[in-house]
């Protein structure tokens, strides 16, 4: 894919997102108008409950969203194939049961299934995309480790591995630095920052890390009770769209450090 910052990768217009239960469909939010380009790191933020997996969920294609429509690369997502999906958004999430058994080598050719034929026999270009994102995320010395001898970080990693593998525009993750120390949380959002500026790849993730988000990420989607929103920081601060995100008896946004900071006093 050629880099070019116009490259529209993923539109939302008038997207309602929701689940059904056995009382009927729930919305969780609605008017959500979003447009992410190529090589743009975009953190999915907003409190507990709001709606940030629903909405991965949904622009992922894995959940169906009560009305809106959502285009990947100019076309409806609801149109494509699995198969065609597959080849337009991977998707990492967390708590998603893996086999742990598998070798990090094995974990990552997964990630070539859309492509690989029946047998699921690797061709010459899906081992060089493997090889590619084991250089790219920098753990070539785990290629050969099982993956219940890793770490949660060195996990996490191999999970972007797969994703780059899958050699998709869109890469979505879930929550990626739950689990993390402070050092591997700014590793890991680092690392996918570098992705999205080498392989021009849009990555969307969601977090609780908002003060690391607001550092590196070029978007925030911003979901509060009453709207979703999408800007860079820089805009998000200067508009004060932080200012009330949380209660503020306990945390407020200090628009000089450009951070959420705790309140000391009783
Ligand atoms: N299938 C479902 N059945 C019942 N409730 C659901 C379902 N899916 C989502 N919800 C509810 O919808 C709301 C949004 O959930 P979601 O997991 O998307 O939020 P989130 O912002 O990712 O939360 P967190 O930050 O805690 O991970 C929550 O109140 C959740 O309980």
């Amino acid at each position: 894919m050629k880099s070019n910052p116009l490259h529209i990768t993923l539109k939302t217009s008038n997207l309602e997102i929701g689940y059904q239960d056995k009382n009927g469909i729930k919305s969780i939010a609605e008017k959500i108008n979003i447009e992410v380009q190529a090589s743009e790191l975009i953190a999915v933020i907003g409190i507990n409950g709001i709606g940030k997996s629903t909405l991965l969920r949904s622009i992922s294609g894995i959940q169906k969203p009560i009305s809106g429509s959502i285009e990947i690369e100019n076309k409806n997502l609801q149109e494509l194939s699995d198969l065609q999906r597959a080849a337009r958004i991977s998707l990492v999430l967390t708590n998603q049961p893996i086999s742990k058994n598998l070798s990090v080598f094995e974990l990552i050719a997964l990630g070539r299934q859309p492509y690989t034929n029946w047998l699921g026999k690797l061709s010459k270009n899906d081992a060089e995309k493997i090889e590619n994102a084991i250089v790219l995320t920098s753990i070539k010395s785990l290629k050969d480790r099982k993956c219940y001898e890793l770490s949660d970080g060195q996990l996490q990693r191999v999970l972007i591995a797969r994703a780059i593998a899958q050699d998709t525009p869109i890469i979505i993750l879930d929550e990626p630095t739950t689990h993390l120390d402070m050092y591997h949380k700014a590793y890991v959002v680092k690392l996918l920052k570098k992705l999205a500026k080498q392989t021009q790849k849009t990555i969307i993730f969601a977090s609780h890390e908002i003060n690391l988000a607001i550092q590196i990420c070029d978007k925030i989607i911003l979901m509060q009770p009453d709207k979703c929103q999408i800007n860079t920081p820089e805009n998000l601060i200067s508009t004060r769209a932080f200012q009330d995100l949380f209660p503020k008896d306990l945390i407020h946004f200090d628009k000089i450090s450009r951070a959420f900071r705790i309140k000391n006093e009783d």
